[in-house]
């Protein structure tokens, strides 16, 4: 479990992190996002460890951070924007160097790195690390942060230099991460890997946490009402009865007419759902779509836009 109480870092009488309260439960997949310099490397550098809060603290397992740094680092594994190996070894000869450093013993070692490989793909890969592409560098990071089998993983923008099929891939591994009952605090802001992974989302903005909960309860909360435009999917048992509502600017109707993609300038659910009552349609499926989402997140990153 990871806590933060009242966490606030402060430099030069700006607050990077702004009085910072959040928990989150043991299993739990969390996406921490928010745009460049919204605190989110600040507040992982400090669950880390590796600086000081101004006030209030940071919990892994009820274990205060910033008093307790040792025994946390063993707790975590941690896998930065950038990964540090050795270029002139292999994945194995590199992965062995930081199990030694945990002191992890020849014969756990030798069970624990091949597993670790397997996971992130790179299993039977002799090539030096030097001559990786980001992408596999980005896997060997993974496997780099799961080496000390730690209950609470942090990683930083992970999928920043994947390829589509990389980023299917980590989806996987940070699933089989979840399933294994340890945290999981994902930073970024790509918004959709953050939709796909995560059970639960936080919006940091200047420092603070804007928004909080799983994305569907997000979903709810965000302000659409403040787009230029919407888009709702709509999909009945039968065929879709013209809806003369005003505020609609586009349809776009499946060959079968029980599927339909609807633009508006505003959330016109209820008034569909009125008029689909009165003409005995039944509503399969009436939600908001994600791109909408994905762009009322995004005005939270811009509130001036
Ligand atoms: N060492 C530092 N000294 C002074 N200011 C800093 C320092 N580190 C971060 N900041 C400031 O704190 C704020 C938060 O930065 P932080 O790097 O935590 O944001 P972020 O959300 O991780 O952004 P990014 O995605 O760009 O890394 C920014 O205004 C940044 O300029």
């Amino acid at each position: 479990m990871i806590e933060f109480k009242n966490l606030t870092k402060t430099y030069n009488g700006i607050n990077a992190v702004d009085n910072l309260s959040l928990t989150i439960e043991n299993g739990e997949i969390f996406g921490l996002l928010g745009p460049n310099g919204a605190g989110k490397s600040t507040t992982i550098l400090m669950l880390c460890g590796l600086i000081q809060p101004t006030s209030g603290e940071c919990l892994i397992d009820g274990v205060e951070v910033s008093k307790n740094p040792v025994e946390v680092k063993r707790n975590i594994g941690y896998m930065p924007e950038d990964v540090g190996f050795y270029p002139n070894l292999t994945a194995m000869q590199n992965l062995t160097f930081f199990a030694k450093l945990y002191d992890m013993k020849p014969d756990l070692r030798e069970k624990k790195i091949p597993e670790l490989l397997e996971l992130v793909g790179l299993s039977g890969v002799e090539k030096l690390v030097g001559g990786y592409s980001k992408g596999m560098r980005q896997r060997l990071g993974i496997a780099k942060a799961l080496i000390n089998d730690p209950s609470v993983v942090i990683l930083d923008e992970p999928t920043a230099n994947l390829d589509p099929q990389g980023v299917s891939d980590y989806r996987k591994i940070i699933r089989q991460i979840s399933d294994s009952e340890k945290t999981v605090l994902v930073s970024s802001h790509i918004l959709s890997e953050v939709s796909k992974v995560c059970s639960d989302v936080g919006i940091m903005q200047e420092g603070k946490l804007v928004h909080r909960g799983s994305w569907q309860e997000l979903s709810g909360s965000l302000n659409i009402c403040g787009l230029e435009s919407i888009i709702i999917n709509l999909e009945a048992e039968t065929e879709i009865p013209e809806l003369n509502i005003p505020e609609i600017t586009g349809t776009e109707i499946s060959a079968d007419g029980k599927k339909a993609v609807i633009t508006a300038s505003s959330d016109v659910r209820s008034e569909i759902s009125r008029i689909l009552n009165r003409s005995n349609v039944l509503i399969k499926e009436l939600c908001i779509d994600q791109t909408t989402l994905e762009d009322a997140v995004l005005s939270y990153y811009n509130p001036e836009a």
